[in-house]
């Protein structure tokens, strides 16, 4: 433990070191070397000025007005770039580049100086903090393997992850990162997902089972065959949806930005007022100093770069910022059975043949179909029949699925169907009575093409297990004033309904085709007699849910390895399988917005009580230069404290 603790903690300090990139260590240096060089001028000009000579103190006078213009210069030049591009981050810049000249054209040198260095300095102190935040997200990049190890005909071949092709066989040695997504075909090891799910504890990983690009093999020397590489893994989707989130707006930042615009010139206005009320240049100077607006600005994107930050800590994925607060207000929560409040591994665990058809005749018909879905149904098919038998060859042929009912395989003049029962009665079966059973129950049935004779071979029947976590998360749901929870599921209502009642959900939607689903989710949004819709969460993990997904206020995908259409439906993917990150997130939305909100109304109330100060000749511009960090401090710590979220 404690040596995991260790490379934890030694990754995250690599990761720390990483996020100041080349151009940005250069910019923090030329910054400190001017101001250096700033400040050394000052004292060279001011010693002159006081120790030398009369004849002397113009040239003290040129010289610090050189300081004052090494320092200024570059803020002028950007708040002058910010003018043309409308970027409302330059208008700090804008408004210190104004007091500087003003003070140069007042001749307080000094103030001109030191003021674009306080400002300068605090910055990089935050911006220091804040990319402490940004570690968190920016370490996914360094989770990319840099080579893989490929087995080729001549043996091992080290290649750029990125060119690695399905089918592909890869070497992974311990302590490497897997270089992609893909299946175990030789060896055993313990893999840290972590990264990936947000699970601290390693998993088991043997021949046949699935593992992810990014993902740290820890204990044996496996052998990995290809399924995605590059951009199409788990986790190159995951960065492009970060990269994405960092530069989606919140609605409340969209509102800022339109404002922000009137801002400089309202200040300048002040200012002009207040020199020609009281004819003292060094109020209207303390004015523009401290009328920076940066923590205002920085309100919404801390406290949104902390939760993404943490967020992903905890292994959840947010595509878009704008659902922290989408989510800070969900009424209604609607989660999907399979794969969601129950594992979705489903077992193979009895088949009950029609008239004299044979157990194997009913297990050859559904592999047919299985062996060509990811639905969980299929896969528990495809995972007894090579149980029995591991190499069993995938038989040829044209397979075709349609979500929410079923699958249909074409092998010459045979046609197998493996699905639900009224699916097969719509196809022309005649559909027996259904066995007790109290898990999922799916046909199998075969049609020849020759004779037109159609048969019901039979049924197998599935076990799935609840998690766990589902219960204790409906309850932490119930404590955040989620008024309903509802289950939906494209499975029969006798299997849905005991797992509803040990739940303790409101309402089970039962037998739902994925449009239905739709349906169901729409009707939840507007199901209050009040004229407000409802904000509706949805949860699932299935081909099936998508359109719900897409449908609910917001999405939530469960598992990276749920199915692929699921999770770009969805709004946020749940990396790891604890549904009760659910709730979590949620308190982590709330949390988020309320440190907007006190970010916004501190970012508000700070300026424009220095500017009331300034005014009044209480704050001068030295001070104010200090003074106005106070308020951007506190943004920044505040949403730091995002952070320290469990
Ligand atoms: N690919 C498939 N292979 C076998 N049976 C399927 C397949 N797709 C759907 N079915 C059948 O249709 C039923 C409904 O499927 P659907 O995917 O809508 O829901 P589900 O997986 O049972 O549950 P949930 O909606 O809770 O995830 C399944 O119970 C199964 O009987
Ligand atoms: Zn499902």
């Amino acid at each position: 433990m404690s040596s995991l603790a260790m490379t934890a903690s030694a990754q995250l300090e690599r990761r720390l070191d990483s996020v100041l990139t080349g151009t940005e260590r250069r910019r923090i240096a030329v910054q400190l070397g001017s101001a250096m060089i700033a400040g050394g001028l000052l004292i060279v000009g001011l010693s002159q000025i006081w120790l030398g000579p009369p004849e002397q103190r113009s040239v003290g006078e040129l010289t610090m007005g050189l300081a004052a213009l090494i320092v200024a210069l570059p803020i002028i030049v950007d708040g002058a770039r910010g003018l043309w591009t409308s970027d409302p981050n330059s208008q700090s810049n804008q408004l210190v580049a104004l007091a500087a000249l003003a003070a140069m054209a007042s001749g307080d040198f000094i103030t001109a100086t030191l003021v674009p260095v306080i400002v300068h300095l605090g910055h990089f102190l935050e911006e220091r903090s804040l990319l402490g935040a940004q570690a968190a997200i920016e370490g996914l990049e360094r989770l990319t393997a840099r080579r893989a190890m490929l087995l080729t005909d001549d043996g091992e071949v080290a290649v750029d992850p990125d060119s690695l092709r399905g089918g592909d066989i890869v070497v992974v040695r311990p302590g490497d990162v897997l270089p992609a997504d893909g299946e175990v075909v030789l060896g055993e090891s313990t893999i840290d997902q972590s990264m990936m799910t947000g699970e601290s504890i390693p998993v088991d990983a043997s021949e046949g089972c699935l593992v992810f690009a990014g993902c740290v093999n820890l204990t044996g020397m496996i052998r990995i065959r290809v399924d995605k590489a590059g951009e199409r893994t788990t986790l190159g989707r995951l960065r492009e949806m970060l990269a994405a989130a960092e530069q989606s707006k919140t609605p409340v930042a969209k509102a800022i930005e339109r404002y922000v615009g009137y801002y400089v010139p309202l200040v300048l206005i002040i200012a002009a007022a207040v020199l020609f009320l009281t004819r003292d240049p060094s109020r209207a100077i303390a004015i523009l100093v401290v009328a920076c607006p940066v923590g205002f600005l920085l309100a919404g994107p801390s406290a949104m770069i902390a939760c993404l930050a943490v967020a992903s800590r905890l292994g959840v994925l947010i595509k878009n910022s704008k659902f922290v607060e989408v989510l800070a207000d969900v009424e209604v929560a609607v989660l999907d059975k399979t794969g969601t409040v129950t594992y979705g591994k489903l077992e193979l665990i009895g088949a009950e043949p029609c008239g004299e058809h044979s157990v194997a005749v009913l297990h050859d018909s559904a592999f047919a179909c299985a062996h060509g879905s990811l639905h969980p149904v299929s896969r528990a098919v495809v995972a007894a029949v090579h149980a029995s038998d591991p190499t069993r060859e995938r038989p040829l042929g044209e397979i075709h699925e349609t979500a929410g009912k079923g699958v249909r395989a074409t092998i010459g003049e045979l046609v197998h169907y493996l699905g639900r029962a009224d699916w097969l009665t719509q196809q022309g079966f005649a559909m027996p009575e259904e066995p007790a059973h109290e898990g999922p129950v799916v046909w199998v049935a075969r049609a020849d093409s020759r004779t037109d004779a159609r048969e019901v071979l039979g049924c197998l029947l599935f076990a799935d297990r609840p998690r766990e976590d589902a219960h204790h998360a409906i309850e932490e749901l119930r404590e955040l004033d989620i008024e309903r929870v509802v289950l939906l599921t494209g499975d029969r209502r006798r299997v849905a309904e005991p797992i509803g009642q040990h739940l303790g959900v409101d309402e089970v939607i039962a037998d739902v085709l994925p449009e239905e689903k739709l349906e169901a989710v729409r009707h939840e949004r507007h199901a209050a007699a009040t004229q407000e819709p409802m904000s509706v969460l949805v949860v699932g993990d299935g081909v099936n849910d998508s359109p719900a997904l897409t449908e609910g206020d917001v999405g939530v995908a469960m598992g990276a390895m749920g199915s692929d259409i699921a999770m770009q439906s969805a709004d946020i993917v749940l990396m790891g399988a604890d549904l009760r990150r659910l709730p979590a997130m949620i308190r982590l939305s709330r949390l988020t917005r309320r440190a907007i909100h006190q970010n916004l109304a501190v970012g508000i109330v700070v300026p424009l009580g220095m500017i009331l100060l300034a005014s009044a000749g209480i704050v001068t511009p030295l001070a104010g230069a200090v003074l106005h960090h106070v308020g951007e401090s506190f943004v920044l710590f505040n949403s730091a404290r995002l952070l320290r979220f469990r």
